[in-house]
């Protein structure tokens, strides 16, 4: 999959996708991340990305054109079709199943703003989709980027080795993960669960599967109402509950 990202801070971009499973899967050829700086493609020796807003008002707005040239030579740079993904606190809510989607895509490019936003008409005409990812307020849509980039890339087949996929399979299905231990089994801050010592295997899973349906239950009850859950699950929730309650 490639990703074009246009973007203020291209070395900022670049250094997100170099690291760990995601550096890994450029390296492999699974990804490519090309950032392009809007800044290259703005004419005149001071070279404008932003000006003042009609209207008045704090801050600054993208300009329209150096944003086009730039979207123009994304798009050049590889013959097949890219929806336009604007970075933005007005935006759809990121969540798993739209990461999901863009990971099976073969190219997308991503905008990211600065300053008070992007002039309006930029987005009318050439924005498929705003993405928020989260109501806070960040300085511009770079760290949005470097979010997508990474939830897209480990999502990228091969990019995960099999433990890793398997675990994330798990996690995909919209429930909080259940809590890990390692060596030692016993510490001054306490034992490692007697099951995940054992090698009762089927009881570990059931363990594992409880504990993320009770978590879940007790700290992201909205997630726990989107997910359908198996008759063996709502007892597993059920006898978690009731201990609980104890
Ligand atoms: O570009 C981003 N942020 C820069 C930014 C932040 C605030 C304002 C508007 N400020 C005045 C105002 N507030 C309410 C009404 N008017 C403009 C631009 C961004 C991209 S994705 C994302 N996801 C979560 N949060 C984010 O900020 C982002």
């Amino acid at each position: 999959m490639r990703l074009d990202i246009l973007t203020l801070f291209p070395d900022f971009i670049q250094a997100s996708a170099a690291l760990g499973v995601v550096g890994r899967a450029c390296e492999r050829g699974l990804l490519e991340v090309v950032a392009h700086n809007p800044r290259d493609h703005a004419a005149g020796n001071y070279r404008r990305v932003d000006e003042r807003p009609f209207g008045g008002g704090p801050g600054m707005v993208m300009l329209i054109d150096p944003l086009r040239a730039t979207l123009a030579a994304a798009r050049a740079a590889d013959p097949r079709p890219a929806p336009v993904v604007l970075l933005s606190p007005q935006g759809e809510r990121l969540t798993q199943r739209r990461v999901r989607e863009f990971a099976a895509m073969p190219r997308l490019i991503l905008v990211c703003g600065r300053y008070e936003g992007i002039d309006e008409r930029f987005v009318e005409a050439e924005v498929d989709l705003e993405i928020s990812i989260g109501d806070y307020v960040l300085s511009g849509g770079e760290l949005g980027a470097a979010v997508l980039v990474d939830a897209i890339g480990r999502l990228q087949e091969g990019a995960l080795n099999d433990a890793a996929s398997a675990v994330q399979d798990s996690f995909e299905d919209g429930l909080l993960d259940c809590p890990h231990y390692t060596r030692p089994e016993s510490h001054a801050l306490g034992e490692v669960p007697a099951v995940l010592r054992g090698g009762d295997h089927a009881a570990i899973a059931r363990w594992r599967r409880q504990q993320s349906l009770g978590r879940t239950w007790l700290r992201r009850p909205d997630l726990l109402a989107r997910t359908a859950l198996s008759a063996s699950d709502r007892a597993l929730l059920e006898a978690f509950q009731r201990a609980w309650r104890a």
